[in-house]
């Protein structure tokens, strides 16, 4: 059999974990990065010398591009792994008729700000994308895990099922595991209100709240995220499953979490703008809170950790008096 031939659009720490994981099996990957150094490096070296850089990348399997029209050719596999704040931005290069026919996989936990679209909505309005070329990967799985080759699971969802079983063979390897899902869209905006709660989790933390009070803000998060989804996107689906609640717990709690350390600066005092300067990674809670709030102005949603987190990072509200009176909302 020939290798299946994959493009990776994206050159940070989930891109790079990701071709980690399929370079296990028998692919060919064409690794998209924006910064000509750094696919230099990759070419010279086979690291990534910014994100994840303790990571050994395949000589024979992974081939560096800087221009996107040259790495989308011949793929039958497109991944996107870029925050979703940039990808309206790094597609522009390509057009239409690049997407056909392939499958097109979401590695992205956000929306596209501004419009407020979920990734595959999004590519569906600009690139004609029809709904069942999509895969989305989610799952609890941090990327620094992965390079250091932690047991991790991760599911695939797709509306076609055999192209989720199918992508889902790819990404599994000694130390992934993987499963197909269905429920594309509630995956999809399950991935981005997860980072709204660790997000709400890091803020408590920073102002001093412990375990007990953390565990009250999760449970509650949990019935938040499912109030919302039962409206926008109605589906038979066990909200237990490590798609759903396993992703909130592991962005909630982990070291690793760039989400839950955006919060704990700004509960921490830090402002917006420091809080951004000091991180080299993207917290896409960040643009994500923006969307739903926004996108929630239509339903009414009963949100009220969504809207503390908002009107924090987007009114300048003090965290201690927003999560006091958030503090009493709680059950
Ligand atoms: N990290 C993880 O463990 C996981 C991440 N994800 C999701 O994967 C997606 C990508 O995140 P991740 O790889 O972690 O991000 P990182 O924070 O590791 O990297 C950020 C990436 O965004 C690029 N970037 C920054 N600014 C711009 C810009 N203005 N225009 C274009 N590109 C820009 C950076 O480019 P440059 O290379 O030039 O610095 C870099 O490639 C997110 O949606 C995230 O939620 C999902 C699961 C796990
Ligand atoms: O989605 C993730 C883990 O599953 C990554 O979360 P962070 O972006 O907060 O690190």
């Amino acid at each position: 059999m020939t290798p299946e031939v994959i493009t990776v659009i994206g050159g940070g720490s989930w891109a790079t974990a990701i071709i980690r994981i399929l370079s296990e099996n028998d692919v060919r990957i064409r690794w998209w990065l924006r910064n000509r150094q750094d696919a230099e490096h990759i070419r010279k070296y086979h690291h990534n010398p910014r994100y994840l850089s303790g990571v050994t990348l395949h000589p024979k399997k992974v081939k560096p591009f800087t221009r996107l029209s040259e790495a989308v050719k011949g793929a039958g596999i497109l991944v996107l792994a870029v925050p979703g704040a940039f990808i309206s931005d790094v597609l522009s290069q390509l057009r239409p008729e690049d997407f056909a026919g392939k499958t097109i996989v979401s590695a992205i936990k956000g929306m596209v700000p501004g419009e407020n679209l979920l990734v595959t909505d999004w590519l569906e309005k600009h690139y004609g994308v029809s709904q069942d070329q999509f895969c989305v990967i989610a799952g609890p799985c941090h990327a620094e895990e992965v390079a250091l080759e932690k047991q991790s699971y991760l599911t695939i969802a797709s509306s076609d099922r055999e192209r989720a079983t199918r992508f889902a063979g790819l990404m599994r390897c000694r130390f992934v595991n993987t499963h197909p899902l269905t429920d594309l869209y509630g995956v999809e905006y399950c991935a981005v209100m997860k980072n709204i709660v660790a997000l709400a989790c890091g803020i408590c933390h920073g102002l001093g709240f412990g375990d007990n009070f953390q565990a009250v803000l999760v449970s509650n998060a949990m019935q938040e995220i499912k109030r919302f989804l039962d409206v926008i996107y109605p589906y038979y689906r066990d909200l237990m499953g490590s798609a759903y609640l396993g992703d909130l717990l592991v962005t909630s709690y982990s070291q690793f979490s760039r989400n839950r350390t955006f919060g704990s600066m700004i509960g921490k005092g830090y402002s917006v703008t420091s809080a951004q300067a000091e991180m080299n990674m993207v917290a896409e809670g960040y643009y994500a809170v923006k969307s739903i709030d926004e996108i929630n102005r239509k339903y009414e949603v009963d949100m009220p950790i969504t809207r503390a987190v908002y009107t924090i990072l987007y009114e300048k509200a003090s965290p201690a008096t927003e999560i006091a009176q958030l503090k009493e909302l709680l059950t």
